[in-house]
């Protein structure tokens, strides 16, 4: 692939040249709001390459806009309609899982991860192997393969900037040169659509109503993860591979309103909170800035009308998949890339109608205990662990249905 010159739109603000910016998964939530942004200060930056997996429509209403000089739809069977669409437009089109990740190893000087689940680990890990700085959603990636993503960091001389809003939050907050002064890392949970909701009506709850989070607009299989909570227990994993701490010094407290974001506590009992209203652009405004601070003219708290800021213990019985994730964690090795694994194929059984909600952790639980966990050294132990861990929870499904 040749390395275009930049676009006539992407004229640089005064004195400066615009900074080259892939997004992965662009015509999703966090995709759309990154674009969002970038079109607020166009001259900024110069798009390099969108990719998506299914949706033509928007992919190539987002190449007309944003005039990158490669895309990329990861659906091969997309790849004749996408071309279609985009007949005589100067762009370089791709499709298949290969070209996505070859379309991370492009030169960036910023990349958004925003591919949802485990398919988001191998294109984030070509982009920190050329060690640019990687706005990091995906947090899935961190779930299965935090040591060797970290490793990479490191051996690369990458920047991982934390997008997902706690641990946006926590990097905002948290004085790196004063990490033996930390007690711990308070992640806030909104406990979902079903925080108020009994165990016998939860196992009965449909499709929609799982997917309408009360505080966050966000893709689907996160929006299921918020109402099982398993996405906390992602982010309890997450946090410890993006953060100093052990799991120990996590903890998660339910927050219904979302106003705070999370929080680290100091040894001197000294609390500090990130806060704001629930919308993601103000976090990937700051991983799009960083280490500058960008006016962004979200919607602003109004403490005056705010009311009261409640907060509870997360309840084990009702969420079992903060216990699974938990237990993962400590169990180490390939075991948080199963619990992932059977999480992202029991969410999509439960959106397609297959099992009910409940069955969701049950299917992660019983996915633990029938695959043998193995300690890894190299990403393709991680890719073989998430294939058996897959299939055993296809198996799963298949024994309750
Ligand atoms: N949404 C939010 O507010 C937040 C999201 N996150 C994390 O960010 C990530 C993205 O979430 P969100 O934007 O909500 O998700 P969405 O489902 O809205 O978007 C996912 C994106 O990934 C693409 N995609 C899906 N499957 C594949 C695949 N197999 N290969 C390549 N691309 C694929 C989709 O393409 P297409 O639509 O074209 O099929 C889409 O562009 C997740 O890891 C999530 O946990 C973290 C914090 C907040
Ligand atoms: C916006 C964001 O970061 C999500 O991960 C959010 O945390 C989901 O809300 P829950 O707190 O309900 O999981
Ligand atoms: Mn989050």
């Amino acid at each position: 692939m040749n390395i275009a010159t930049p676009h006539p739109l992407a004229v640089a603000e005064e004195g400066t040249t615009p900074r080259k910016i892939s997004v992965f998964g662009a015509t999703g939530s966090i995709g759309v709001s990154t674009l969002n942004l970038i079109r607020e200060r166009r001259s900024a930056f110069q798009v390099e390459v969108l990719t998506a997996h299914r949706n033509v429509d928007l992919l190539a209403e987002q190449v007309r806009e944003f005039c990158p000089r490669l895309v990329v739809i990861g659906d091969d069977a997309r790849f004749q309609d996408l071309k279609d669409r985009l007949d005589g437009f100067p762009v370089e089109i791709a499709a298949g899982r290969e070209a996505v990740i070859a379309a991370a190893r492009e030169p960036v000087d910023w990349f958004m991860s925003s591919i949802v689940g485990a398919a988001g680990l191998a294109p984030t890990l070509a982009a920190i192997q050329t060690g640019t700085t990687v706005a990091l959603a995906n947090k899935e990636s961190l779930v299965c393969a935090g040591d060797i993503m970290l490793s990479n960091v490191q051996k690369y001389g990458a920047t991982l900037l934390p997008v997902d809003s706690e641990h946006n939050a926590i990097f905002q907050v948290l004085d790196d040169t004063q990490m033996d002064k930390v007690e711990r890392l308070i992640l806030t949970a909104s406990g979902g659509p079903f925080l108020d909701r009994s165990r016998a009506d939860m196992a009965n709850v449909t499709r929609e109503q799982a997917l309408a989070h009360p505080n966050w607009d966000m893709g689907a299989k996160i929006s299921i993860d918020s109402a099982t909570m398993m996405n906390k227990g992602l982010e309890l994993i997450e946090a410890v591979h993006l953060f100093p701490v052990g799991g120990d010094q996590v903890d998660i407290i339910v927050h219904p309103q979302s106003v705070i974001h999370s929080m680290v506590e100091y040894r001197d009992g000294s609390v500090l909170a990130q806060m704001g209203t629930p919308d993601m652009r103000t976090p990937i405004s700051y991983a799009l800035g960083w280490p500058e601070r960008h006016a962004f003219k979200s919607e602003r708290l109004d403490f005056r009308t705010l009311g009261s800021l409640e907060f509870r213990d997360p309840d084990p019985v009702r969420f079992p998949a903060l216990r699974l994730a938990r237990e993962a964690l400590e169990a180490g090795g390939s075991a948080p890339t199963i619990l992932n694994a059977a999480n992202e194929v029991a969410v999509a059984g439960f959106l397609a109608g297959d099992i009910g909600f409940l069955q969701i952790a049950e299917v992660v639980e019983r996915t633990l205990q029938k695959t043998e966990i193995i300690e890894y050294s190299e990403i393709d132990d991680i890719y073989s662990q998430d294939r058996k861990g897959r299939e055993a929870a296809l198996q799963v499904i298949k024994t309750l249905s």
